[in-house]
């Protein structure tokens, strides 16, 4: 039997997962990833990489739930490993504290993290201006190093890259049999979803040895994640905002927001600043669909908008588009197309 063609689009965390995924569990597919941008450069690399989740509003929380379990478990494995420093995957300890008491003071994703418990009082007098806080285990993925372990191991199993920018889903057509998008904001022009839309983001990359926690304020608005060679501090959530260009002032605020969490990082060296489009959509996209192209009904499997959770629920999301790529290919071979 001949194989079938599969085409990943995207080379940020969902595509490069995506395409490992597949390429590893489906060998009756060959596996093909386009993408124009590649690490360093796509919205992936910049990412602080924690593992946190939000709850999106129309998504059964047992398909979250999974999402974020299989993401957490697959990275816990590789933090646990060898491959640890060489993948940029490292456990994090830390505090996620809140101006407010939130509704949800237990999240869903509370029990799939390690040691996840409330702050006490004590604890929390080292934030005067905060009145609860959880404190918890998680993972921090930085995907600077991650794309390209991933990229590898994507290659291991078979699978082919390439660059090339797609203008529109007829280009790939009469090439492969089954188109799988991961353009992440890309796909607003792509597959002309109006619902995705950039959310920016500015953070810095700081050297702060001495930093052991990470501390997030429940507002997303002030984190500040030690990692493997230096400390992520963000950061900005503004919406419809598509300027890549860093702004000192924001660079301002965001110090002035995470020195009142951590005096001790007007001490610190900055090393970078870098601003990111976050893809978000109210919920994201993981589905698959019938195009018609170029007189022929394509299967096409969506897994993009992932908005601040990308490297979170990407290898969840991944291993749901396997399921409904095996789906594509039940119904080819009953059409007999294989
Ligand atoms: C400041 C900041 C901090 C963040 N921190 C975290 C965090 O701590 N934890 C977390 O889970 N998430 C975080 N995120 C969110 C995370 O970065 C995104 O959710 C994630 O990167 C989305 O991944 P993606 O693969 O969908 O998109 P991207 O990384 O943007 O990749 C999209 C890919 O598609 C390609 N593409 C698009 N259109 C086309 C086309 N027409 N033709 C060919 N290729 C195309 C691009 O070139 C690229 O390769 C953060 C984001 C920002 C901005
Ligand atoms: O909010 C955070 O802690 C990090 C993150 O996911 C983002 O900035 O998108």
């Amino acid at each position: 039997m001949k194989k079938a063609r599969v085409v990943v689009v995207g080379a940020g965390v969902v595509g490069f997962s995506t395409a490992v995924c597949i390429a590893e569990a489906l060998p009756m597919c060959s596996v093909t990833l386009l993408a124009d941008k590649f690490s360093p450069n796509t919205t992936s690399d910049g990412a602080a990489g924690i593992l946190l989740a939000v709850e999106f509003p129309d998504i059964p929380l047992e398909r979250q739930r999974r999402w974020f379990k299989d993401s957490f478990d697959h990275l816990l494995a590789i933090a646990q490993s060898q491959h640890s420093p060489e993948a940029g995957v490292i456990l994090s300890s830390g505090w996620q504290i809140f101006k407010e008491v939130p509704v949800d003071k237990l999240p869903f994703w509370s029990e799939l993290v390690i040691g996840f418990r409330l702050m006490t009082d004590c604890e929390l007098k080292r934030f005067p201006q905060h009145k609860f806080g959880q404190a918890f285990t998680t993972i921090k993925c930085e995907c600077s190093s991650y794309l390209p372990w991933l990229e590898n191991r994507f290659i291991k199993a078979g699978g082919e890259v390439k660059q090339r920018k797609v203008n529109s889903l007829e280009e790939l057509s009469s090439s492969y049999d089954i188109i799988v998008n991961c353009s992440g904001l890309g796909s607003k022009n792509l597959v002309g979803d109006t619902q995705v839309y950039p959310v920016r983001g500015q953070v810095l990359k700081v050297e702060a040895p001495w930093l052991q926690h990470f501390i997030r304020d429940g507002d997303g608005k002030a984190y500040i994640y030690p990692g493997i060679h230096s400390v992520t501090v963000g950061g900005t959530r503004q919406e419809g905002d598509w300027r890549l260009q860093v702004d000192e002032e924001d660079t301002r605020s965001i110090m002035e927001r995470c020195s009142r969490l951590e005096p001790s990082l007007s001490k610190a060296k900055v090393l970078s600043e870098w601003v990111g489009l976050r893809p978000n959509r109210k919920n994201p996209r993981v589905e698959r669909v019938l195009v018609h192209l170029q007189g022929c009904r394509v299967p096409v499997v969506h897994n993009y908008g992932h908005g601040s959770c990308g490297v979170t629920l990407a290898w969840g999301t991944a291993l749901d588009a396997v399921g409904l790529v095996r789906q594509c290919l039940n119904e080819m071979l009953l059409e007999a197309k294989l």
